[in-house]
């Protein structure tokens, strides 16, 4: 069956309510066969009015996880590692638990605790005590182990940002290289990325780029920049840089088979239900959604301060839409931009 046309104006509509509910600006980049159609709504940056520019770069936050993945999987493919081998084999001694594999830790059920939680739980003062810090992933390892596990190894879907902590670990011990290398010679030189990068823990999002604004908890308490960041408490798993191109390119390349074996591909969209509404589903380092109209899309969300981001492909990785939103902290929003997903991939709504 031929694709629905996308529903740009649908698109415009929920890039227009993420604006209602608080973010300055946000943007969406549709691919498909037909050819690319971007929209953008509001500014990038508040205080010298720049419009949004769907040429410009963000932070995509746990979009960063499927890079990890990636990169683990080839590494996988090679024989460098096992997904149903314990993480210990590779890491003597990380974790107090030898039954927790690097399976586990691709589909959020090592238990592993979020330390994030903790760490954000008031979130501008949270966010400025470490906005300039510099973590080893020893230290946040440690804040993860210093709280008590969420489930025995494999029972349930529990997400923690240290799983991909872990995930970087890994990375650097089977390549004896940092993360960073790793996505340039496996990921973004492949693919031509040239608004990709990994450049923890500088703090600048160098050329074009928006700004982000984090909301405060209390309500009608101004919006903070919080552009500049190490975005050091996430590194392997939020810290990639990247653009709505950029994005379109590494969701469709990845489901079109041109990072992984159809094999592995085929593992990594294997996924489990989420929640109770199966439509929302986690495989490695992937999440799947069901769409209303039938259309399944793969890919990762983003919550990083002051920046929502959505990267979606089709399984078949012909149509993809990338959609970013410069706020965090408030839900609405990102509800309001998950609304681009519909829209783009089932089209107009039969009247
Ligand atoms: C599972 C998520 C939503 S959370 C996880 C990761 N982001 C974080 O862990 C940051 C959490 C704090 C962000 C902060 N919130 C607070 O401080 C709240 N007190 C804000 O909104 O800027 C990411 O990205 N993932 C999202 C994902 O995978 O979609």
């Amino acid at each position: 069956a031929t694709a629905p046309a996308p529903d740009m104006e649908g698109v415009t509509a929920a890039l227009k309510a993420a604006m209602a509910n608080g973010a300055p600006g946000a943007m969406a980049r549709y691919v498909s066969p037909e050819g690319i159609q971007s929209r953008t709504v509001g500014v990038r940056d508040r205080v010298s009015g720049a419009a949004m520019d769907v040429n410009a770069r963000f932070r995509i936050g746990s979009v960063s996880k499927t890079f990890s993945t990636v990169v683990l999987l080839q590494l996988v493919q090679e024989g460098k590692l096992s997904l149903d081998a314990p993480v210990n084999k590779y890491l003597p001694g990380a974790l107090p638990d030898e039954r927790i594999t690097v399976r586990h830790l691709l589909t959020h059920r090592s238990g592993l605790a979020d330390y994030t939680d903790a760490m954000f739980n008031s979130t501008v003062p949270g966010f400025e005590a470490v906005r300039n810090k510099v973590f080893s992933y020893q230290e946040l390892l440690d804040l993860s182990l210093a709280l008590p596990r969420t489930t025995e190894p494999g029972v349930s879907y529990k997400y923690s940002n240290a799983n991909f902590v872990v995930v970087g670990m890994l990375i650097e011990k089977a390549t004896g290289r940092p993360v960073a290398d790793a996505y340039k010679r496996r990921i973004i030189t492949p693919l031509k990325l040239r608004n990709t990068s990994y450049v923890h823990p500088d703090t600048r999002i160098k050329g074009l780029h928006v700004r982000g604004y984090l909301h405060p908890d209390e309500a009608g308490a101004p919006l903070v920049d919080s552009t500049e960041q190490t975005v050091s408490w996430a590194q392997s798993a939020g810290a990639v840089i990247s653009s709505p191109g950029d994005l379109n390119m590494f969701t469709g390349a990845l489901m079109r088979g041109r990072l992984l074996s159809p094999a592995m591909l085929q593992a990594m969209t294997t996924v489990t239900p989420t929640d109770a509404t199966n439509t929302r589903f986690y495989g490695l380092g992937l999440r799947r959604y069901d769409l209303s109209c039938g259309t399944q899309i793969f890919g990762h969300t983003g919550t990083v301060q002051g920046f929502y981001t959505y990267a979606f492909s089709t399984r078949d990785g012909m149509r993809s839409l990338s959609a970013v939103a410069n706020t965090s902290n408030h839900g609405a929003a990102n509800t309001a931009l998950g609304g681009t997903l519909e829209a783009a991939f089932c089209g107009k709504k039969p009247a």
